[in-house]
């Protein structure tokens, strides 16, 4: 599992644990790592170009102290300093010492350069890339060098992910101790590039409760469920899916395509779409409805092209199963019923969704996706799955860190998709895990199932996501 911590957090460690190293020794350990990726990265460092945005903070110190490394081995090193005055004294002196020199002019030096280091902020940068280094910023990415961003892509907000302004967008993001959780969470991620921790030895003084955390395959295998000798449909769980109406009959079709490959022992299907559904798939037990008469359930999805449906969705809530609320149901529901109810409830909606619900701007929920998932959780006192190119999942209150999950692809947005990962999420949910777990279980399945069935870059239905869920499962299980 990847974890990210707060700034606040990061600084604690790492003063504690500075407290106990000679001066410097650190950002020694950080420029260590920060110029083994560099040499990485260059076919070979002897006569390399290599330029350094440096900004006025340790992040340019780290920079300095990283190029000095590289001109040791013979790299050409220029640094371009954005604010002269207050240049980490000590890292310029070490780069000059080992051979480097000032850019007389950013641009020149870019248009040449192999590799260009992002020193400009790190962890004390707040409010986007200042004007004077947004053009530098756009020439080190308009220009052939592959940029390596040191602990963060300077310009991003390091503890929400947001961007405020602009930000340099890097190839490799070199992190220190532990990642942040703009790293984990658009739109801060994707200027981010691939990202590689470098281990300066804080973690032992960090909180073990990050953040943000981000599963891997293994973390995601754990939590599926595996039938055992003793299992039967019911102990492995019977998911409801009330979902789809006489104009959107297919989304309850999808729904079931999901909750079918989720791991529940039986899908019984409630809802004007039982024909349709039936004729795709002969195994779901169908009912007309309505939902509390439907027969035992131990988890209900509501909400898939549901239509009108109110009825439905105050009948699902009012039950004592955990309940996942998704599209129509997300703006029929009453939030006093969901927030009276005893057990779980998981609300799973995309930007849009989530901004009605919150009364806020969709451009708003896109801009600030951690604040807005936990206010949403916190506001329904339930957990909240929030759709996007990273999904996060946020609980109620403090304490418990956001999920995020990063597996899926453009391609997954496509109609229908999100019917699938509800059938899907709710078919986990009704065999027992926490909605925390059920939900992040099935970001992640969802995300790498629609990898899959794009595979070498071709558009995808709906149904081929549900197709490709088997395979996921194996991926998960074993990723070898
Ligand atoms: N504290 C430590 O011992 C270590 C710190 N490390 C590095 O130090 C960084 C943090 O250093 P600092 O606290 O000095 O902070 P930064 O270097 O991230 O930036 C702070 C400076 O940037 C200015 N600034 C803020 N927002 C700006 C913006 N949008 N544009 C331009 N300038 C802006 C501030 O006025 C401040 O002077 C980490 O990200 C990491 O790279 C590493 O060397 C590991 C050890
Ligand atoms: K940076």
């Amino acid at each position: 599992m990847r974890t990210a911590h707060r700034v606040e957090k990061v600084r604690t460690a790492e003063a504690e644990l500075m407290a106990r190293l000679p001066d410097g020794a650190l950002m020694q350990r950080a420029a260590a790592g920060l110029a083994a990726a560099c040499a990485d990265l260059l076919p070979r460092v002897y006569g390399s170009r290599v330029v350094l945005l440096v900004g006025s903070g340790a992040n340019g110190g780290d920079a300095l102290w990283a190029g000095a490394r590289l001109a040791r081995r013979g790299a050409g090193v220029h640094a371009v300093l954005l604010a002269p005055d207050r240049v980490h004294t000590a890292g310029l002196a070490a780069l000059t010492g080992a051979g480097g020199r000032v850019a007389d002019d950013p641009f020149d030096v870019l248009a040449t350069a192999d590799l260009v280091l992002d020193g400009i902020t790190g962890i004390g940068g707040t409010g986007g890339l200042r004007p004077d280094a947004v053009p530098v910023a756009r020439a080190a990415r308009g220009s052939d060098a592959v940029v390596v961003a040191v602990d963060l892509p300077s310009g991003v907000e390091a503890d929400s992910g947001e961007v405020r302004g602009e930000a340099l967008r890097a190839d490799l993001t070199v992190t220190f101790g532990t990642h942040k959780p703009a790293l984990l969470i658009d739109p801060a991620r994707t200027c981010a590039g691939t990202v590689r921790l470098v281990d300066i030895g804080i973690g032992p003084y960090l909180p073990s409760v990050p953040e943000v955390e981000a599963l891997h395959h293994a973390d995601v295998a754990r939590l599926l469920p595996r039938p055992t000798a003793g299992s039967d449909k019911y102990r492995r769980g019977v998911v409801g899916i009330a979902a789809g109406s006489a104009r959107y009959p297919g989304a309850a079709v999808l729904a079931v395509a999901g909750a079918l490959r989720g791991g529940a022992g039986a899908v019984r299907y409630v809802g004007p779409a039982a024909d349709a559904v039936i004729a795709r798939f002969p195994e779901t037990l169908v009912h007309a409805g309505p939902p509390a008469k439907a027969g035992r359930v131990q988890a209900w999805v509501v909400g898939p092209g549901l239509g009108e449906d109110a009825d439905a969705v105050r009948d699902v809530l009012a039950s004592d199963v955990p309940v996942l609320v998704d599209a129509d149901g997300l703006r029929l529901l009453d939030p006093d019923a969901v927030r009276a109810r005893s057990a779980p409830t998981l609300l799973t909606p995309h930007a849009g969704e989530a901004a009605a619900l919150l009364g806020r701007a969709r451009t708003e929920v896109e801009a600030a996706r951690l604040a807005s998932v936990r206010a949403l959780a916190d506001r329904f006192g339930a957990t909240v799955l929030l759709k996007g190119s990273t999904t996060l999942v946020a609980d109620p209150g403090t304490g418990v860190p956001v999920r995020a999950d990063a597996m899926g692809t453009p391609w997954l947005a496509t109609a229908g998709s999100g019917d699938v990962l509800s059938g899907l999420a709710g078919s986990l949910l009704a065999s027992g895990p926490a909605a925390r777990d059920a939900a992040s279980a099935a970001a992640h399945l969802h995300g790498l199932a629609g990898r899959l069935a794009a595979a070498r870059g071709v558009p995808i239905t709906a149904q081929e996501i549900a197709d490709a869920l088997p395979a996921a499962w194996r991926g998960v299980r074993d990723p070898g």
